[in-house]
């Protein structure tokens, strides 16, 4: 397969010639991702001598980091740490560090983290107002949802104003399409439509495998995917159905509900295929703060609408001449699209508040 290029050792500020060294030296590192853009990057932030590698598994301080010749463990230095200002500027699972390695190459130490083409953060679960990073550098995310018991619209929305926040394509999953009927899974997704949401929706069955080759196709080499959703809705299983083997633990499920919390860490996978694909945890909370694009992305039938309200400023309540109002009261946009739309956006608006708040007050001690 070529896809892949070979590595280099960068040095500092010497981007054009880095980029031309890199003619013949790319290789092997693009079936991990790396493109011309990190390369350019890392021509700024690497320093003589370092290499770069990506982020595969992230475990209470300790980093598994992978370049062309495999996997070793890692630390961040002191001062690495120490430019950091919140935890969203150490490395995740997908980023790009510049690292010098061991010289018998068993183990690194990593030195900068290269700027994220793409994220996925979310507000940390609980009353904690702090972004905190899922994954970086994803090309797609698969959004799961299963048929029974987790399907929600509202929800749905939520993870998809979350990913397009970060620049990241959405996809929809549906799965466990085993537990319901066809005309239950053609309503399912008649109502997601209707809900204004264009995203391509795959329904699939771990269990029949129907769906899965659909998958697979979408899955191109030298691509990240990140598999996002709730608990038990078949993420590890799906993965370990495109894996071919059961390297991730999968929980079992009482009639009643869904599966327990099983997978406890985020993990960069490479596929057969070429294809990378991180898994990350069941989330419960999907918590925003301060996007914008994103809510843009996601609720641009109501960006769009709200240019013909007569005040530029309309709140979309009470103001006469609302044309959101008015095409709720004319069926043409779903209300229900609407008060989420609305919720979400106070939310990411107070969370953004009492965030700048707490930094500022950072800032002043
Ligand atoms: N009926 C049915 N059950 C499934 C399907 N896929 C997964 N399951 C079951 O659902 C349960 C949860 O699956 P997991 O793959 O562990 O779910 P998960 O999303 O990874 O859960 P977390 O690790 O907690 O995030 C397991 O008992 C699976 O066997 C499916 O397509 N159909
Ligand atoms: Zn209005």
């Amino acid at each position: 397969m070529v896809c892949c290029y070979s590595a280099g050792s960068f040095v500092k500020g010497e981007s054009g010639r880095v980029a031309e060294k890199i003619e013949n030296t790319f290789m092997k590192l693009s079936e991990l991702g790396l493109d011309r853009w990190f390369i350019d990057q890392a021509g700024e932030f690497c320093e003589s001598g370092q290499q770069i590698a990506r982020v595969t598994v992230v475990d209470r301080g300790w980093y598994t980091v992978r370049n062309e010749d495999g996997e070793v463990l890692a630390r961040a230095t002191g001062r690495f740490l120490h430019s950091t200002e919140s935890t969203c500027d150490m490395p995740c699972v997908g980023d790009w560090v510049c690292l010098r390695y061991q010289d018998d190459g068993s183990a690194a130490t990593i030195h900068a983290m290269l700027p994220r083409k793409s994220f996925l953060q979310r507000k940390f679960a609980g009353k904690r107002v702090e972004l905190q990073m899922i994954a970086a550098n994803v090309d797609a995310a698969f959004i799961v949802q299963s048929c029974n018991y987790d399907f929600n619209v509202s929800r749905l929305e939520r993870y998809l104003v979350m990913v397009n926040e970060g620049r990241v394509e959405p996809l929809l999953i549906l799965s466990k399409t085993d537990l319901v009927s066809a005309d239950e899974l053609e309503e399912l997704i008649a109502e997601i439509r209707r809900a204004g949401i264009n995203t391509r929706i795959i329904a699939i069955s771990n269990i029949t495998g129907s769906g899965l080759e659909e998958i697979r196709e979408v899955m191109d080499c030298g691509r990240t995917y990140c598999i996002v959703g709730s608990s038990g809705v078949g993420k590890s299983t799906l993965i370990n159905r495109l894996t071919g083997d059961d390297s991730l633990k999968t929980g079992a499920v009482g009639d009643s509900g869904e599966g327990r919390h099983t997978t406890v860490r985020r993990q960069l996978i490479v596929l057969e295929q070429g294809a990378m694909l991180i898994d990350t945890p069941g989330m419960r909370e999907v918590g925003l703060l301060g996007v914008s694009e994103g809510m843009d992305d996601n609720f641009d039938d109501i960006q769009e609408l709200s240019l013909s309200c007569r005040f530029s400023n309309c709140s979309h309540t009470s103001e006469p001449g609302c044309a959101v109002v008015k095409a709720i009261e004319e069926g043409d946009l779903q209300e229900e699209h609407f008060q989420n739309y609305l919720k979400l956006k106070m939310e990411s608006d107070c969370n953004a508040l009492s965030y700048a708040g707490k930094r500022k007050k950072k800032k002043t001690l």
